[in-house]
């Protein structure tokens, strides 16, 4: 049984540059609190510029003998370190709780999706190829090579605050690059003890660094100006990948963005409607509702939607738990801050003053924590925010439509293409709506479609760039030509 105390010990409090922790510059500090009844956990260290130049000469002197190292040791190194994680798995499972507040169930599971990604990049190491042919013109030779794009500079957020940095990391490190991560100033804590168990799996000093800081464009602004830096990708909202990729044409910086999302989840009347309230609990629910991939929008086929409206909030009433994320017995934690809880509450208040209904949940409780209850609204009218915004947190606004293009229409309407989900019993609708859906990725019957070994990412405002998958590595690396007689 792992205590607070252990876990909070492990954890380096300074930054972690070369050999790491070091104190930041001027020895700044900043707090971090528990988002289940707001008290300070530990205080980290406070980066300012000079130490985010400090962490990029770091990733340049390390860069020559990384990308050097054979492909084979990068990722037994990587191996080492996904068999680390798994077997400190409570550890930072109730790390990632303490900083964010999500139920110990949610942090488990992000230790395993997190880890993963070391593993499928540690085999991923072995398989960066490039090709070789005849000219067909007779003229020559072509050859195609893949080398390492070189530093990269990783800017994570607060709601996975493991698996964001990892699928990330790995294949970086797995490419051949060196990576500074930049993690949110809410939860600093987990990716600080990544580094440490990077370095003690065998990581060179000076190819992960870890700055923590609050004051994130100040500190990243400088590294994006560096034309030492060679990359940046950033998982967060829509609004800051925009002014990120605004800083980075300046230098036409090689750029991944993972952005906002607001699912769409649409129910046919042929659907097996169970599956699709199972379907909807995990797809609301997952992360208590803090994740890009959260389904947002329930468009439900009129035939279907009074059963499949009473069952999902049965689901709920019968089944969610809300309580401190350490709590045995709790499925749904705190929001990570009392600004994210404002948001939430705000967009339910807004969805109920124009009509919607309040089917369960939808008040903000008493007392310490920042929690907020599992939702679900129904007749939600079109010209309720919710529908536009993502809510990020656990609340469900359901629609009903009667036709296929109609909910095919109602979907794609948003500027947002992360992610869509559809249920359907009908093979070849299935395909034609997932063909259809203006979106990175679609799950068909399936509430929960997040892989390391698939392509994550968006289209539209949700971004560019994919995570996991073959695709993956490759935004780690360039391609060369080089032709031969
Ligand atoms: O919140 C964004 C990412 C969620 C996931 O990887 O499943």
């Amino acid at each position: 049984m792992v205590s607070d105390s252990d876990v909070l010990e492990f954890v380096p409090k300074g930054l972690w540059i070369g050999s790491g922790p070091v104190e930041a510059t001027g020895g700044g500090t900043f707090d971090v609190r528990n988002p289940a009844d707001g008290t300070v956990i530990a205080q980290v260290a406070d980066a300012t510029p000079e130490d985010a130049t400090r962490a990029l000469d770091a990733a340049v002197a390390a860069g020559p003998a990384w990308a050097a190292t054979p492909s084979r040791e990068r990722g037994e190194i990587l191996r080492t370190v996904f068999e680390q994680l798994t077997a400190r798995a409570e550890e930072f499972a109730l790390l990632m709780t303490l900083e964010m507040g999500k139920a110990l169930s949610e942090s488990r599971n992000e230790v395993r999706y997190g880890a993963e990604f070391f593993r499928w990049n540690s085999e991923e190491a072995v398989r960066i190829h490039g090709r070789y042919l005849n000219a067909p013109s007779g003229t020559g030779r072509i050859m195609v090579a893949k080398q390492p794009v070189g530093p990269c500079l990783a800017i994570t957020p607060w709601n996975f605050p493991l698996a964001m940095g990892t699928r990330k990391i790995g294949p970086a490190l797995a490419a051949g690059c060196t990576m500074i991560v930049k993690p949110a100033s809410a939860t600093p804590l987990t990716m600080l003890a990544l580094a440490k168990l990077c370095s003690e799996a065998g990581l060179p000093d000076g190819v992960l660094s870890v700055i923590t800081t609050q004051r994130s464009g100040a500190v990243t602004g400088p590294l994006i100006d560096d034309p030492r830096l060679r990359k940046l990708t950033f998982t967060g909202s829509t609004e800051v990948g925009k002014k990120l990729v605004a800083a980075s044409a300046n230098r036409l910086l090689r750029t991944s963005m993972e952005l906002g999302g607001n699912a769409p989840f649409v129910v046919f009347d042929d659907a097996d409607v169970d599956a699709a309230v199972a379907g909807a609990m995990q797809a609301k629910l997952r992360n208590g509702g803090e994740a890009c991939t959260a389904a947002n929008r329930f468009y439900v086929q009129r035939g279907v939607v009074a059963e499949f409206t009473e069952k999902f909030v049965a689901a709920m009433a019968d089944t969610v738990v809300m309580g401190p994320g350490t709590d045995a017995a709790t499925t749904l934690g705190p929001l990570v801050s009392e600004d994210q809880r404002e948001i939430v509450s705000d967009l339910v208040d807004d969805a109920v003053a124009v009509g919607a209904r309040a089917l369960i949940g939808g008040k903000v409780p008493g007392g310490p924590g920042w929690y907020y209850p599992a939702t679900i609204l129904g007749d939600v009218p079109p010209t309720a925010r919710i529908l536009r915004e993502e809510v990020f947190g656990p609340v469900a606004p359901i629609v009903a439509f009667d036709t296929e293009e109609e909910g095919v229409a109602a979907a794609n309407d948003t500027e947002y293409g992360l992610v869509s989900y559809v249920y359907t019993r009908d093979l070849d609708r299935a395909l034609r709506i997932s063909e259809g859906l203006e979106s990175g990725m679609v799950g068909v019957n399936r509430g929960v479609i997040s892989d390391p070994a698939a392509p994550f990412g968006g289209v539209k405002e949700s971004g560019f760039g994919r995570e996991g998958g073959t695709e993956g590595i490759e935004e780690y690396l360039n391609t060369k030509y080089i032709a031969l007689t």
